[in-house]
């Protein structure tokens, strides 16, 4: 091996040399041959594979990765690709297949029909002595819920993209979860077996659109139906996948032509690190090049600390570029251990210190139960376990429920299979069977403090649907499907109205609540008939006004008595969603006692405007006095005191205004649609923020108003004869023009009348 290596690099000198006699202006190329040719020789000395990791402890050898994307990008290809290589699974099914099994991790029937990821699943697989906690979640922004506490467990992630679409809209929607969780990650560019690929523009867009500080460790070898294989930039090997499914990595010399292309992308990855990490950028400026394996740790250091994004490419479906995938989660992504997790403990004074979590299997126990589902055999709770250990029989404290629960049964998930585990150490990811808590909660073992870990970030729903049965007798089914939703989504809300007998759903999009409605029949056999989809608006006001309200009754026992006075404040731009009580009294004339109780009433109001019966958002009530009763004042006085006070003055002072989510829309088609369907955006009171094209096809970014977006994949299919596609995410609320707010108003008040008639 030794004596063909150095054979080879003795013709590359002589190459060098005649290249350098031949154009001396090509002093770049031979500066980097000169580089390969020392990397070469350097490679003669150190192990190829080397062992960053080390044969220490299991929690060392575990990651605990993250599969996220865009729609479509690959993230379920890719799991099922990584299920069979490490030997999980036996044989390989497609996403939409014409087996027509679908692939492992869609195990839910409506995946499985309709192609797409809608629940994550876990699984736990074993590559090269590690153990991998692997998490497949949806790319649909509709079920975000999933995608957020999936990344708020996990420690790394990988961010799969396209290599013809790049960085599309929910690319940033998982960019901005993966900051809020502080995940570093590493990209995989797929796909590159697609016409139009690119992974140098994709490089560039995550560099320019994300600010990722991005390099490539590879290098593809042909591109589109000639994509066969892939250089390493490190190795300065070319990896080919052979076999029937690519189980087979093939290793040899990059191909010739390929040679200068590797070298400036190592001088680029050089270049990349050298502004985040010490090491490589002394070593830079005094144009020395790192041994691989100081190569690898500052990538190592710089990817887990989020400065740096290592990029890979590959194609999930012809089988090429998982395996390097993997040897890079090992090098790269963080162990549970290297990773700062934090806990939340109150004191006796209500005083929150932050505890830093242990990753040792000897201390106290503390997890976070971060996603519940309800199965055949009761619920099933899925836990990352931050601190000790977790053992079967167990008894532990639920910190939120204060409850002590008994851990009746614990298993390792394998998608919607499962493995019977007596014990689970910290950093593990596991599930308990026939607990009851809710997603979110904290559990700590009985000698622990009562620890809360930081919970998950749950978006506001924005779209809501009336659903009317239709047979009266089904009526258990569906309270008991609805509410079993509830506990498993708390992005899904269910109201009841009353007065026209609808159950009203809300979520984040129709395909959310769509795929509801068919769990209803699939699964609970309760038929519905859904009405329109609404729109989520909200209530403000325009300007600051001033009110005061005094809540008086006498009816013979003791009376009612309770006066406020203050102002309601719009809160605009990004606070436009929020409602706040600030109390601004001074002196005694509310009884603090009564302030919580004033607080509840304007919490009260908040949830029914008086405009179109929407909720009330963007508003500050700030208390400034009021007047209280020594007899007569009572908790329930001032809560209806506050009540009206905000009512009565939104409905008589204030200028009524209202708010509609607005979402970012990215819409794909071929070339010759543009100009027909940037018309229709614009006639949706869209804006065009930007546009791209590439092989034919043309990407337009745009900000269009949730209501117009209702029916848009039909409308867009019929346009482009089936070939165009969208995808979008809710952006902000925004001001509804005025023409259009009146016209709801008049509605709401006619029907208003009506039902008083
Ligand atoms: N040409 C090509 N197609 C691919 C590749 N990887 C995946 N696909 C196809 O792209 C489509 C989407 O793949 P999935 O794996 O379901 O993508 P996903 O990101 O999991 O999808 P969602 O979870 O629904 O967002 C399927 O039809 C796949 O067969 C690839 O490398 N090349």
């Amino acid at each position: 091996m030794i004596q063909i290596q150095l054979i080879q690099g003795v013709t590359y000198l002589a190459y060098y040399m005649k290249c350098l006699h031949t154009f001396p202006s090509c002093v770049n190329i031979v500066r980097y041959r000169w580089v390969h040719l020392y990397r070469q020789v350097e490679l003669y000395s150190t192990k190829q594979q080397t062992e960053l990791v080390g044969n220490g402890n299991l929690i060392e050898r575990t990651r605990n990765i993250g599969i996220s994307a865009h729609i479509d990008s690959g993230k379920t290809t890719v799991s099922e690709r990584i299920l069979f290589y490490s030997g999980r699974i036996s044989e390989m099914h497609e996403v939409k297949g014409k087996d027509h099994v679908g692939a492992t991790m869609d195990s839910m029937e409506l995946e499985r029909q309709r192609g797409i990821t809608i629940q994550s699943a876990a699984t736990q697989v074993e590559w090269k002595d590690h153990c991998l906690n692997l998490i497949d979640t949806p790319g649909h922004v509709d079920f975000t819920i999933e995608v957020e506490r999936a990344l708020r467990v996990l420690d790394s992630a990988v961010l799969v993209l396209c290599g013809v679409g790049g960085v599309q809209s929910q690319t940033h929607t998982v960019d901005r979860q993966m900051r809020r969780y502080q995940i570093p990650h590493l990209a995989f560019i797929n796909k590159l077996d697609r016409t139009g690929a690119d992974p140098d523009r994709v490089i560039k867009q995550m560099k320019a659109k994300l600010g990722h500080n991005a390099a490539a460790l590879h290098v593809p070898i042909g591109l589109e139906q000639n994509f066969t294989g892939i250089a390493d930039v490190i190795s300065m090997k070319a990896y080919y996948f052979d076999g029937a499914y690519g189980e087979v990595v093939r290793e040899e010399s990059i191909p010739y032509d390929l040679q200068d292309i590797c070298e400036a992308r190592y001088l680029e990855l050089l270049e990349a690190l050298a502004n985040v990490d010490e090491q490589i950028g002394e070593l830079f400026l005094e144009e020395k090049y790192p041994s691989q394996e100081l190569l690898k740790s500052s990538i190592r250091r710089a990817t887990i600390s989020r400065k740096f994004v290592p990029v890979v490419l590959g194609s999930a479906l012809k089988n090429k570029g998982i395996q390097p995938l993997l040897d890079c989660v090992l090098d790269y992504m963080p162990n549970p251990r290297e990773v700062d997790n934090w806990a939340r403990l109150e004191d006796d004074n209500g005083k929150v210190q932050k505890y830093k979590m242990e990753t040792d299997p000897s201390k106290s126990f503390v997890g976070l139960a971060f996603k519940i589902e309800m199965g055949r055999y009761g619920q099933l709770t899925y836990l990352r376990v931050y601190q000790g250990t977790l053992k079967k029989g167990m008894w532990l404290l639920n910190t939120r429920s204060k409850k002590r629960i008994r851990v009746p049964r614990s298993v390792l998930m394998h998608a919607d299979k499962m493995q019977d585990i007596q014990t689970a150490e910290s950093g593990a990811i596991c599930a308990m069977f026939g607990v009851e808590c809710r997603s979110g909660d904290t559990f700590v073992s009985e000698e622990s403090p009562p620890y809360s870990m930081e919970s998950i970030h749950v978006p506001e729903p924005v779209i809501s649907q009336a659903l009317k049965l239709k047979f009266e007798s089904e009526s258990k089914k569906l309270s008991r499907g609805l509410w079993r939703f509830q506990l498993e989504d708390p992005t899904f809300r269910v109201e009841y109205n009353e007065e026209s007998r609808e159950t009203i759903i809300s979520g984040m999009g129709e395909l959310h609540l769509d795929i509801y409605v068919q769990r209803l029949r699939n699964e609970f056999d309760c038929h519905v008939n859904k009405q329109n989809p609404q729109v989520a608006y909200r209530e403000t006001i325009s300007d600051s006004i001033e009110f005061s309200h005094i809540h008086k009754k006498q009816t013979g026992g003791a009376g009612q008595y309770a006066s406020v006075k203050g102002r309601l404040i719009p809160l605009l731009g990004e606070d436009n969603q929020k409602v706040i009580f600030d109390d601004r009294t001074i002196g005694n004339n509310i009884p603090r006692e009564f302030i919580p109780a004033i607080e509840k009433g304007f919490m009260d109001a908040v949830k029914q405007g008086v405009y179109i019966g929407q909720k009330i958002s963007g508003i500050k009530m700030m208390l400034d006095d009021g007047k209280a009763h020594l007899v007569d004042s009572s908790e329930l006085a001032f809560r209806i005191a506050s009540r009206t006070a905000v009512q009565n003055s939104m409905r008589e002072i204030a200028v009524p205004r209202i708010l509609e989510p607005i979402m970012t829309v990215e819409i794909s088609a071929p070339v010759e649609f543009q100009g027909e369907i940037q018309n229709t955006i614009t006639k949706k009171r869209g804006t065009i923020t930007g546009t791209d094209s590439t092989e034919g096809y043309f990407i337009l970014e745009c900000e269009v108003p949730l209501k117009e977006m209702f029916g848009y994949s039909t409308t867009l299919r019929s346009m482009t004869q089936g070939k165009g596609e969208y995808s979008m995410e809710f952006l902000r609320y925004d001001f509804l023009p005025i023409m259009i707010q009146e016209q709801l108003m008049a509605v709401y008040q006619k029907e208003l009348e009506e039902k008083k008639k």
